[in-house]
């Protein structure tokens, strides 16, 4: 299996737990690893043949506008689910980070790995 990656993309969303937080849009840094075969378009040199990670981010995007999630757990699995289910994604790993957060570290967040990796050539 082959990785298309989009790293550091930023997206402004209602997140929180606290009720000052009900009140402020925040920034969360996602990184996105994700699983495919990019022969087919290589092959062909074409972006139809692949994920278009500009495409998957303008998406990110929109998600993060569209919801107000209480945990970054939530914002993480809610958008992994999407994702594969508009994209077609088999596998992938999502990296949800909140700058700020905790003052005295860069950031916290979590990790999730969803879907089947097929491994092979
Ligand atoms: N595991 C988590 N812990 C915490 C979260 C979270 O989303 N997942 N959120 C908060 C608060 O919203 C915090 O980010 C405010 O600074 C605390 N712990």
């Amino acid at each position: 299996m082959d990785l298309v990656l989009i790293e550091a993309l930023e997206v402004d969303t209602v997140i929180g737990v606290y009720d000052w937080e009900r009140t402020i849009t925040q920034t969360l840094r996602l990184d996105l690893t994700l699983g495919t075969d990019i022969r087919p378009a290589a092959a062909d040199d074409d972006i139809d043949l692949t994920l278009n990670y500009a495409a998957i981010s303008e998406r990110i995007i929109a998600f993060a506008g569209e919801h107000d999630f209480a945990l970054v757990e939530t914002f993480a699995e809610r958008l992994a689910e999407t994702l594969r289910d508009t994209f077609g994604i088999a596998w992938l790993r999502l990296t949800v980070r909140k700058p700020g957060a905790v003052p005295s570290a860069d950031a916290v967040g979590v990790c999730i790995e969803r879907g089947n990796w097929t491994g092979g050539a």
